[in-house]
């Protein structure tokens, strides 16, 4: 970096004068191309019920998904995540709904795909909406067994893609999930699907509200401290993106997202692909939160997060926010 010019010949303030210069010197953008909205699809038709530690978001039955969808499109939108909330009845402990062509998320996409053509439909392959353990992976004698989690993983993300998935998020944190997944692809001509690694996944106390959303903190047995990353380790962070980038992902994912804005920095810097985070439901109450009590600036918070995003190297971000950001981006929002 060069050095600047001392006092008073360099005066930074110079280039903060108005809004224009602010503009022109401005270093990184928001747009709605880097929004990714995650959804919680529930059963039934017509059907909304509410997220009590996530305000102002909403489970939605398939076809009121599809409606949205259209709408988050209009405003911008163009990729949705999909996040079903699955019925305790169909929770197993070999997880077989999680390959049901007609699971809700496949619905759901298949619903989305026809209503929006243009919309990139992504979805997340882990067994915990389908596991009576609420695990990601398959548990035998308490003990998340990992080879056989990669089968079924594998046959789950391989009914998504036949559904029409455009992305496969494999959230699950087994070892060796996105090779085995890669390979399927390309068996079954299916080589242009992406997949975008939940790579530097910690174990993280911000996933609580998402657990409530989908239904699965009540399933769930003990933590994810197995499977999941210790959210001290940077390095270990580092070498799981480079092993799931030599297994075939064509993105990778740092989550959660604020509390770990040094290791998109970093992840970006190594390896120099696209990078994205996820901004989790914990993060999404917070601001949510200390907004509704009239503590924050809720709407500047907001987007002052997803800046943040976008300067620590993010290419985008998952964002619960993204239809209400989007809309004031479209506003003109600086
Ligand atoms: N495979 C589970 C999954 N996929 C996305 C999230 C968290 C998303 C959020 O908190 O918003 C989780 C939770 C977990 O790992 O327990």
């Amino acid at each position: 970096m060069t050095d600047h010019a001392p006092f008073p010949r360099s005066r930074p303030r110079r280039l903060r004068r108005t809004p224009a210069l602010r503009a022109l010197v401005r270093e990184a953008r928001l747009s709605a191309d880097d929004l990714i909205w995650p959804v919680f699809v529930c059963d039934g038709e017509g059907a909304t019920m509410e997220v009590a530690s996530m305000p102002g978001v909403i489970r939605r039955s398939v076809d009121l998904t599809a409606e949205a969808a259209e709408e988050a499109f209009q405003a911008g939108i163009r990729t949705i995540c999909l996040f079903p909330y699955t019925d305790a009845a169909l929770k197993t402990d070999d997880c077989a709904e999680a390959w049901n062509s007609d699971n809700l998320s496949n619905r759901a996409t298949r619903a989305i795909k026809a209503a929006v053509p243009g919309m990139s439909v992504m979805t997340d392959v882990a067994l915990d909406p389908y596991n009576a353990q609420g695990h990601d992976g398959i548990v035998r004698n308490g003990v998340i067994v990992n080879d056989e989690s990669v089968e079924a993983l594998v046959r789950m993300a391989m009914a998504q893609a036949e559904a029409g998935a455009d992305i496969l998020g494999p959230s699950d944190m087994m070892d060796g999930r996105i090779g085995a997944i890669r390979t399927a692809l390309e068996e079954a001509g299916m080589q242009d699907v992406t997949i975008m690694s939940y790579a530097a996944k910690y174990a993280s106390a911000f996933y609580g509200p998402f657990r409530d959303a989908t239904g699965s903190s009540g399933a769930l047995t003990g933590d994810k401290k197995t499977y999941q990353l210790d959210p001290l380790n940077a390095e270990e962070g580092l070498r799981c993106v480079a092993r799931d980038l030599a297994e075939g992902a064509d993105m990778v994912m740092v989550k959660p997202g604020m509390p770990y804005l040094d290791m998109v920095r970093r992840v970006k810097d190594a390896f120099a692909v696209p990078t994205f985070a996820y901004q989790v439901s914990g993060e999404y109450a917070m601001i949510r939160a200390a907004a509704g009590n009239g503590w924050i600036d809720g709407e500047r918070a907001m987007m002052e997060s997803l800046m943040s995003f976008r300067r620590a190297g993010c290419d985008g971000v998952l964002t619960y926010f993204a239809p209400e950001a989007a809309r004031l981006i479209r506003a003109g929002w600086e």
